[in-house]
């Protein structure tokens, strides 16, 4: 989309080792730059490496080999506490939520901001409620997330990841454990996301539909590396793929229609 790197992925390599068995090359020789404000998708089958990958651009796995830099930091060359530091920088949701049950949806999206400290009680309770606000959760500070429906759920853990400001937000199968309306209004809220606070999204989906929807770019995962990358609305018709995934986009659609 011509603009600057935001993420830069060179020569990524992780493998798995367990007792017993050969090592499994998750992620093999990756290399990939995302633009800043771009929203990235990665499709694969099952196995794949697409979820190690997506934890190796905020080294939730550390790669045996390769650099991550986000936002002109290295991340690979940080020591622990700079890396803590520089993980404010990147948010993430997953399939599950993963909300803290025993705590309020005020106390979710405060939790990062508390135990990064530093921040005075009123401008963390500023902070939640305008993040309660933009994924259209503000009157439901006081809930638990038991009380809550999946896309509600997601919500929370959308503003929970944005609470510190990144400037990327990781999602790992967003809507996977959701209905397809529900689906419909969470892809609607990460599109909001990216263009009201220009942040850069990175989402893995086995739902080509999910990402057909979303995403300017796709790359194909294939035992783990990229196998395809295609540009949605651009060179996106010169694969079967690429086909495949243009007639579930609903934007593209309606742009050859009109056309
Ligand atoms: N912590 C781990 N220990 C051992 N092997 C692992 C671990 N995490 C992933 N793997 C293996 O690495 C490979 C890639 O897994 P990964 O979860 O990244 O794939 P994926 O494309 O996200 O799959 P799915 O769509 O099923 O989630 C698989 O063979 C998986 O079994």
């Amino acid at each position: 989309m011509g603009s600057a790197s935001l993420i830069h992925l060179a020569g990524l390599r992780k493998a798995f080792t367990q007792a017993g068995a050969a090592p499994v090359d998750a992620v093999r020789d990756v290399s990939l730059t995302i633009g800043a404000g771009e929203i990235y998708g990665i499709a694969g089958r099952s196995g794949a490496g697409k979820s190690t990958l997506l934890r190796l651009i905020n080294l939730l796995e550390r790669p045996d080999a390769g650099t991550v830099t986000v936002d002109g930091q290295e991340l690979t060359a940080l020591s622990r506490r700079e890396l803590r530091a520089a993980r404010q920088n990147i948010g993430m949701i997953f399939q599950q939520f993963n909300l803290l049950q025993n705590a309020t949806v005020f106390d979710n999206v405060a939790f990062p901001l508390r135990i990064h400290g530093g921040r005075p009680r009123d401008a963390i309770a500023r902070r939640v409620t305008d993040c309660l606000e933009l994924v259209g959760l503000a009157d439901k500070g006081h809930s638990y997330p038991a009380q809550l429906s999946g896309g509600q759920k997601q919500r929370v853990a959308i503003a929970r990841a944005l609470a510190s400001g990144p400037a990327v937000l990781l999602c790992d199968e967003p809507t996977s454990a959701l209905d397809a309306e529900t689906t419909r209004q969470i892809l609607q809220t990460l599109a909001d996301v990216r263009t009201r606070l220009g942040v850069t999204i990175v989402i893995v989906s086995h739902e080509l539909d999910v990402l057909a929807a979303l995403c300017d770019r796709v790359a194909i995962f294939e035992g783990g590396s990229v196998a395809e990358e295609l540009r949605l609305g651009q060179d996106i018709a010169t694969t079967a793929l690429g086909r495949e995934l243009l007639a579930l986009r609903p934007s593209t659609n309606k742009e050859r229609r009109h056309a």
